[in-house]
């Protein structure tokens, strides 16, 4: 009998309206009812995709933080120091910038493993002090985020599936952005949105002609009930 395959899904830029932010409500019945694990990889701190499982209703199968934590419904994994990321962000606001957040920032407040750096703040020093500590900083074009290069959200995700117990190999992923490459690595296909940046494009095994949500919903759609 065939069942759904297990699904990988991005957030921003995946499950998300054209504006940006917020999102589309449409995704979250078919993502309810999926018949096999859905597993939520994001560069958003741990809190958001736990919150986004639990108000949707499904398990709490998630990587957040690119990679940095890994939660399988039970046990929870930080794989990333935080620590090393803070050295960074603290050496960059020494020499005269700022992350770009409120005084009370809840982008980074309960991250665990990485510190993320508005965009709209200067990204050269940011990459050089960065680099000088052996970190990175990854644009998925919603934020810059300081990080240890590994590991990354494929890294995660495949952590996930031998907790979980589902096949790489079975699963289909969906993403938009560079951070996405890692998890197109790892799994049987993998489809980019419209939207998605060059190398998110190139990674992908199928760029897919709708946009957002929208994309996300149209290879739901193609894929449902194919897992033999
Ligand atoms: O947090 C970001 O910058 C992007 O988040 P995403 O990985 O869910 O697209
Ligand atoms: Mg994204």
């Amino acid at each position: 009998m065939s069942s759904d395959p297990p699904i990988v899904l991005d957030i921003d830029g995946t499950l998300t309206r054209p504006d940006r932010w917020g999102l589309d409500p449409r995704v979250l019945d078919p993502i309810r009812e999926w018949d096999s694990p859905v597993v939520i990889a994001t560069g958003k701190a741990f809190p958001y995709p736990v919150a986004l499982c639990h108000f949707t209703g499904i398990p709490e199968l998630v990587v957040a933080e690119n990679g940095g934590v890994v939660y399988t419904g039970e046990n929870v994994f930080v794989t990333a120091d935080r620590d090393a990321a803070r050295a960074v962000t603290d050496e960059y606001r020494a020499a005269g910038y700022s992350l770009g957040w409120p005084a009370d920032d809840t982008v980074n407040r309960w991250r665990e493993s990485e510190v993320a750096v508005n965009r709209d703040q200067p990204l050269e020093p940011l990459r050089a002090i960065a680099a000088e500590y052996g970190l990175e900083v990854v644009d998925t074009g919603y934020a810059y985020h300081v990080k240890e290069p590994e590991p990354n959200k494929g890294d995660g995700v495949s952590r996930l599936a031998a907790h979980v117990g589902f096949e790489l190999g079975d699963a289909v992923a969906v993403g938009d952005s560079i951070n996405d490459v890692s998890t197109f690595e790892v799994v049987g296909s993998s489809f980019a949105v419209s939207n998605a940046d060059e190398d998110a494009r190139a990674g992908a095994d199928e760029v897919v002609e709708q946009s957002h949500a929208d994309g996300t919903l149209a290879v739901l759609e193609r894929v449902r009930g194919t897992n033999e």
